[in-house]
């Protein structure tokens, strides 16, 4: 499997099950979709901002609702497993992303496996165990959080720091240099994560010392 970020801005995801697992998918794909769930039961649960169905559709059934709600993925979360496999199947006939939560290796074309994810946006990490284990994916999630902190801002700040580069028509070989020295400066890190300093105090000083050094030049 080959881990790609996929933009649900304005994609219908689908999601068959409203227990614990329905719900879980239901509020991690409502940040950007739009966000149906089909369930005869829901769980006393937060399923984000998602319309909720109340229904039972049978294995002869999920194909009607697949074609009625025409998401861009379908999630088969029920613990109903003839059920689970009839919506696997009638995604990819459709050639509809499928992410089947009661099945772990052995995956068919067309599936998704939902990896555990750090966001320190717009910096995203993501985890995957190949399906084997899901509960070392949730741990290393709590591992990497820590390290990711301050991530987001350093991200803000090598833009910015990019584009006043390229205004100022420093040469690229040039500019590769200054902002991998950020990225890599232990101090920038630090002034970050305790803020100590910003965004704009980085570019400043790293600024003032380029065209101090500029000077310096013969
Ligand atoms: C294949 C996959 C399909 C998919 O759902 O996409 C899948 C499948 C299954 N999970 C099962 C169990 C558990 N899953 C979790 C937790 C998470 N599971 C997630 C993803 C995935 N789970 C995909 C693979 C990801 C990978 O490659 O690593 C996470 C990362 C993302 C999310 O779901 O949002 C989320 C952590 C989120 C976070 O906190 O960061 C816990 C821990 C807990 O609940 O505390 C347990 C109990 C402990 C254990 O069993 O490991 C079972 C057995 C059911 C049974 O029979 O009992 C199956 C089915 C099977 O394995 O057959
Ligand atoms: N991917 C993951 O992280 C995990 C996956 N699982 C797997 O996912 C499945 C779901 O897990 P839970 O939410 O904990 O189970 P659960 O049993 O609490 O919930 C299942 C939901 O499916 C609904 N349902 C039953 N028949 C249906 C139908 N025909 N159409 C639509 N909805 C239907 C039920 O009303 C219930 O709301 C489990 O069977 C298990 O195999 C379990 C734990 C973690």
């Amino acid at each position: 499997m080959i881990p790609l970020l996929h933009d649900f801005t304005g994609a219908r995801v689908l999601v068959f099950g409203g227990g614990p697992v329905g719900a879980r998918k239901a509020r991690r794909f409502a940040r950007e979709a739009e966000v149906v769930v089909v369930s005869p039961a829901f769980a006393d649960r937060d399923f984000g901002d998602s319309e909720r169905v109340r229904a039972a559709p049978d294995p002869a059934d999920v194909a009607n609702w697949i074609d009625r709600v025409d998401p861009a993925l379908v999630v088969a979360a029920t613990d109903d497993e003839a059920v689970n496999a009839a919506i696997a199947d009638a995604a990819r006939e459709r050639g509809i992303l499928v992410n089947r939560a009661d099945e772990s290796g052995g995956r068919d074309p067309g599936s998704v496996v939902v990896p555990a994810t750090i966001r320190e946006d717009p910096v995203v990490v993501a985890v995957a165990t190949g399906g084997r284990a899901p509960a070392l994916s949730k741990y290393l999630r709590g591992e990497l959080e820590e390290t990711l902190s301050g991530a987001g801002e350093m991200a803000t700040v090598c833009s910015a720091l990019r584009s006043e580069l390229k205004a100022r028509d420093v040469a690229p070989t040039r500019r590769r240099e200054i902002v991998t020295d950020v990225v890599t400066s232990p101090d920038i890190w630090t002034a970050l994560r305790t803020g100590t300093s910003n965004c704009p105090q980085v570019i400043e000083d790293v600024l003032g010392e380029e065209s101090t050094t500029d000077g310096d030049r013969p």
